[in-house]
């Protein structure tokens, strides 16, 4: 076998020929020391390799690797429309595949490293193309959602400067509506069966193209994607990550909160527009692992346990809002024969919601919290003990504190912003910097801590529990409630299919605390005022009573964003009249 290695990995293994001869322990595979070394550059135990290029250091190994027989024969990439339709790639397949696209961008598109290209794509295969495409020609990708509207993609388009963009039918007449105010867009890319006058056939485009590319030698400094914040608080930020940041920061979570080895097949079912699907390609690859997609045009619970049980999906993620969906269905009359590992996050997870997914599946659900700006930050990794409500401990390698508003480290049990440290040093998987907007990078730090804008109680075992985001903490009559705890304390109702709590104004107290509720359908016909009281007196039982919602309104749905996450600022904007 030839194996191209350089850097670190080479060394690993050069200093690994004596691990096997050491005794105990059976000897690592070559897989496992490759992917020891990226885990050990994540857990920050080795330094950051100066050049690094996810798709030439990572993909392409395992590709050298497949081709020697040192991975299972499942795919690296497979895809299934609900439909029939399936399509799966070797990490060689997905090789060949992503060096096309990359002669697409970096030929038709003229783009170059450093250039900045939208990707606005459903689950399509061709999401997973593309990016791999960008970090192979060194553009910078900006992952944004489908309901972009025009507002929206004109916003994003003159402050990201992009100079491409890809996407499908449905956004495409909005993109043109827009492009005139947009100069630094120059080509556009249809993913489409169909053409548009003004865009390029991807899909054609890439039959066309020629297998052979040369990677860009990318920088670990260099830039590899931007993310728009959602802006619930102002204008969208562009978070910027390089390509050391997301490339590497995800392979210790990925081995140990995800527990993927290279014959896993892992399916989250985020929306490509959110960072979770960055998220999931760099916990999964560099492990070795499947990816597995369904299209999943609208979330069905059925269609999601059906997927489940049919395919030999091992390794389930998806936010809290699903997996609430999907313990409201009768999970018994599903087998789902390869499952073995579950994760959540995004979102609060309501214990009752876990506890029901666990009696029901015997299979716990191991919660993460993180944000777009960093990689994972707390979590419950595989093989730990989980306490119901809490969100795990810190993810190294952050150092992650409870801090008052001056960076202070506050002693356990009490609440306060959840910070990372960034002094002495910051932390390599983190993102770089908000572009062009130098005060709110520098705004998001106090004293030797990132502040994450979350706020949260750390236990003395070093547990975290999160209270709230800053700006949904309900501040009433001088107490200080966290949304999530209440909202949990309702899901223990079995009237209760979702809530979202926030504070609504009153003349007395300044404000109260609000909660929306959607019944789940046996209680649809209650009376409203008896369940009201009933509700409340049940939320006093089950947590402080001064947190019982003292205003209750039954909805028939909650704003979510198109992750699904309860955007609890609108209800308030709503209750508030801003
Ligand atoms: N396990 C969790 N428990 C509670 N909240 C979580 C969890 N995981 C993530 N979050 C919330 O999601 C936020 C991160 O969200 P993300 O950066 O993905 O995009 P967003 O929701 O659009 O954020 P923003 O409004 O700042 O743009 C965290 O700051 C936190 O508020």
């Amino acid at each position: 076998m030839r194996l191209w290695l350089r850097g670190p990995v080479l060394q690993a293994l050069r200093s690994c020929r004596a691990c096997g001869s050491q005794g105990q322990l059976p000897p690592l595979t070559i897989p496992q020391k490759i992917v020891a070394t990226w885990e050990a550059i994540s857990l920050g135990r080795q330094p950051v390799p100066k050049n690094f290029n996810f798709a030439h250091d990572v993909l392409d190994l395992w590709s050298q690797l497949e081709k020697a027989g040192h991975r299972p024969p499942n795919p690296a990439f497979w895809w299934v429309d609900g439909r029939g339709a399936e399509i799966q790639w070797s990490f060689q397949e997905l090789g060949e595949q992503s060096r096309k696209a990359a002669n697409v961008l970096g030929g038709v598109c003229g783009l170059q490293p450093g250039d900045r290209m939208m990707l606005v794509l459903p689950r399509l295969p061709e999401w997973w193309l593309v990016s791999v495409a960008c970090m192979r020609t060194g553009a910078v990708m900006i992952p944004g959602i489908s309901q972009l509207t025009e507002k929206d993609l004109r916003f994003r388009l003159q402050a990201s400067k992009a100079k491409s963009i890809i996407t499908t039918d449905s956004l495409a007449p909005r993109v043109d509506a827009v492009s005139a105010d947009c100069p630094s867009l120059q080509t556009k890319l249809l993913v489409s069966d169909g053409s548009r006058p003004g865009w390029m056939n991807f899909r054609q485009l890439l039959r066309e193209a020629a297998t052979e590319h040369s990677c860009a030698r990318t920088q670990s400094q260099d830039p590899l994607a931007i993310y728009f914040t959602s802006g619930t608080t102002g204008a969208p930020k562009m978070v910027e990550h390089t390509q050391a940041s997301y490339g590497l920061g995800f392979v210790a979570s990925g081995r140990r909160w995800v527990a993927l080895t290279e014959s896993d097949i892992f399916w989250n079912t985020t929306d490509t527009g959110w960072v979770k699907a960055a998220w999931t390609l760099f916990s999964a690859w560099p492990n070795g692992a499947c990816i597995f997609v369904h299209e999943l045009p609208r979330v069905d619970a059925k269609v999601i346990l059906n997927t489940l049980s049919r395919f030999p999906i091992s390794t389930f993620c998806c936010v809290p809002t699903i997996f609430r969906l999907l313990v409201q269905e009768d999970l018994t009359r599903y087998q789902f024969q390869s499952l073995k590992h579950c994760l959540t996050g995004g979102e609060a997870l309501n214990p009752d919601v876990r506890g029901k997914w666990k009696s029901q599946t015997g299979l716990e659900l191991h919660e993460g919290y993180g944000q777009s700006e960093t990689v994972v930050i707390c979590a419950n990794p595989k093989g730990t003990t989980i306490r119901s409500g809490s969100m795990g401990k810190a993810s190294p390698p952050y150092e992650v504190q409870i801090v008052d508003d001056k960076g202070h480290a506050l002693p356990p049990g009490e609440e306060g912003n959840i910070g990372i440290r960034v002094r002495p040093a910051r932390p390599f998987c983190f993102f770089r910097c908000y572009l062009d907007n130098p005060e709110k990078t520098a705004a998001s730090e106090r004293g030797d801590f990132y502040i994450t804008g979350d706020r949260a109680r750390m236990d003395e075992d070093g547990y975290f529990w999160f209270v709230g985001r800053n700006d949904d903490v309900i501040n009433s009559s001088g107490y200080r409630i966290g949304p999530v705890e209440v909202e949990s304390a309702l899901a223990e109702h079995p009237a209760i299919l979702e809530s979202a709590v926030v504070s609504s104004p009153d003349p007395i107290r300044g404000e109260v605390v609000k909660a929306f509720i959607v019944l789940s359908p046996a209680y649809a016909l209650h009376d409203p005022k008896k369940l009201t009281q009933e509700l409340q007196e049940h939320v006093k039982r089950v947590t402080a009573p001064y947190k019982y919602p003292r205003k209750v309104a039954f909805v028939s749905e909650l704003p979510k964003t198109a992750s699904g996450k309860i955007q609890r600022s609108k209800l308030r904007s709503q209750e508030w009249g801003r």
